[in-house]
């Protein structure tokens, strides 16, 4: 799905026969992709791949807000290389337990993809084993979730030992229990009747022993590289640590390289950055790590996160938290709270903590209503409330978080003076307290 799905450890393969060979696809990571391809083979590299998006949001959720989800989901596709041409949208207060859309709209939905030729269908949420089942049997397509499209993109931006494991890990906890949905697939081309069941059953059987073991293989080689990395960071002796933490594509590696004059990969794609970089600066004397972290977003899989124990291990180490907040994004209250959420989650939450509200320059008070093309089902709200002033935002945010707040841009090089000069302000607090002879400005500790 992916199109760079040669590289990052995801191979390009189109001779497996069926999941039943779990062993030969052991370790392939974007496997667990290819899984509804019609011909039942792993093919991952798919050029220009067109997709569906589908939401069910709940009935009081605001029109507006629907279509930011759509935008998120629609640029997680992009992301992994896929062309939206439609999105769906069904209200309902509870999706249905079958198919997850109701009848109607899975018809509506089956008559566009067949007209349209489009390859995959892709959920805003996490469905279960069977309506991923059903989703499959019914619209002949490949079904994606949201889960399935994160973990593709982490697997096609892994570079890392410490990040591939985790990763892998990841895809087989997805597949573990929806490893029956793709029987019940195959046997269906096969003309599956009762008599192919049993030897079906028990190669589920053994595919899931296999897959099991090879969950527990990647837990214990992330535990050696753990033991590994935990060795290394020891050996940083005592130099204060930060971590610029954010939502996904907030610019914490443009202002990782910023700080650091280094050159961390930034793009303007979600997750560019998977694997975390740890820089040493010295700003007035003072020395201290930085680290660039993976991005945060809604509905994180609870999976990926736990997967993500290690490279998570940078921020739950960290003295200082940089949460780093693109306020020019719709949403961006939404993402505090969601990266606060997470922060809680991983038991990171204490920390000290300094809020930078960056891209400044794209901040429109006046912001336009999103119309995507391919958009449908929805009426924006026509009287949605204008966004304030950059100057109300700041004497709002100012006076009301705890946490000190910093405006800037780092694309356009605004603040960044004023950045530095507040991290070093905290990280020489912090120092201070660790090194009480330690004079700013005037000599280095060496650890
Ligand atoms: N307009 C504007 N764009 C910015 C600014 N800072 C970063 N960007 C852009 O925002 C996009 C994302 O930047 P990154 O630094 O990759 O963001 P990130 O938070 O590291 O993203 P992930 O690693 O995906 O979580 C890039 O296209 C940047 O050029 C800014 O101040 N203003
Ligand atoms: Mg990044």
């Amino acid at each position: 799905m992916a199109k760079k799905s040669n590289s990052g450890g995801r191979q390009h393969t189109n001779s497996t026969r069926h999941p039943g060979a779990v062993d030969s696809a052991k370790g392939r990571a974007g496997r667990i992709l290819a899984k509804g391809n019609k011909d039942a083979t792993y093919e991952t590299s798919v050029e220009a791949e067109t997709a569906v998006l589908v939401a069910v949001p709940d009935k009081r959720q605001a029109d507006a807000r629907t279509q930011e989800y759509l935008d998120e989901l629609a640029f997680l596709a992009e992301t992994a290389g896929v062309t939206v041409t439609k999105r769906f949208v069904q209200r309902l207060d509870k999706p249905d337990i079958r198919t997850f859309v109701g009848e109607g709209k899975l018809e509506e939905i089956k008559a566009y993809v067949q007209h349209s030729g489009a390859s995959m269908v892709i959920f805003d949420d996490d469905l279960s084993p069977s309506q991923l089942r059903n989703l499959e049997a019914e619209l002949k397509v490949k079904i994606v979730d949201r889960s399935l499209l994160i973990i593709d993109i982490f697997a096609s931006r892994a570079k890392s030992a410490t990040a591939r494991t985790q990763v892998e890990l990841a895809q087989y906890q997805y597949l573990l229990p929806r490893l029956t949905g793709l029987w019940t697939h195959l046997d269906k081309q096969r003309g599956g009747g009762v008599s192919q069941r049993g030897p079906g059953e028990t190669e589920i059987e053994t595919d899931r022993r296999v897959v099991r073991e090879r969950i527990d293989f990647l837990k214990d080689k992330l535990k050696e590289l753990d033991k590994q990395s935990h060795t290394q960071r020891k050996s940083r002796g005592g130099v204060v640590r930060a971590a610029l933490v954010g939502y996904t594509n907030v610019g914490k590696s443009t202002i990782m390289n910023l700080l650091s004059r280094s050159d961390v990969f930034a793009e303007n794609k979600l997750f560019a950055t998977v694997d975390s970089t740890v820089r040493k600066i010295v700003f007035d004397n003072v020395p201290f790590l930085l680290s660039d972290t993976v991005g945060f977003i809604r509905k994180l899989p609870t999976r990926l996160i736990e997967s993500f124990k290690s490279t998570l291990d940078e921020i739950r180490e960290a003295d200082l938290l940089i949460h780093v907040v693109d306020i020019s994004h719709p949403t961006f209250e939404e993402q505090i709270e969601v990266v606060n959420d997470t922060l809680k989650d991983i038991e990171a939450a204490d920390k000290p903590m300094l809020l930078v509200f960056n891209k400044i320059d794209q901040y429109r008070a006046d912001a336009p209503a999103s119309d995507s093309p391919g958009f449908e089902g929805m009426n924006p709200d026509e009287d949605a409330p204008v966004r304030p002033s950059l100057e109300q935002l700041q004497a709002t945010y100012m006076a009301k978080l705890h946490d000190p707040v910093i405006f800037i841009s780092a694309q356009e090089r605004e603040n960044i003076d004023e950045l530095r000069a507040l991290i070093t302000r905290h990280v020489g607090q912090i120092h201070q307290q660790r090194y009480p002879n330690f004079i700013p400005g005037f000599s280095v500790e060496e650890e």
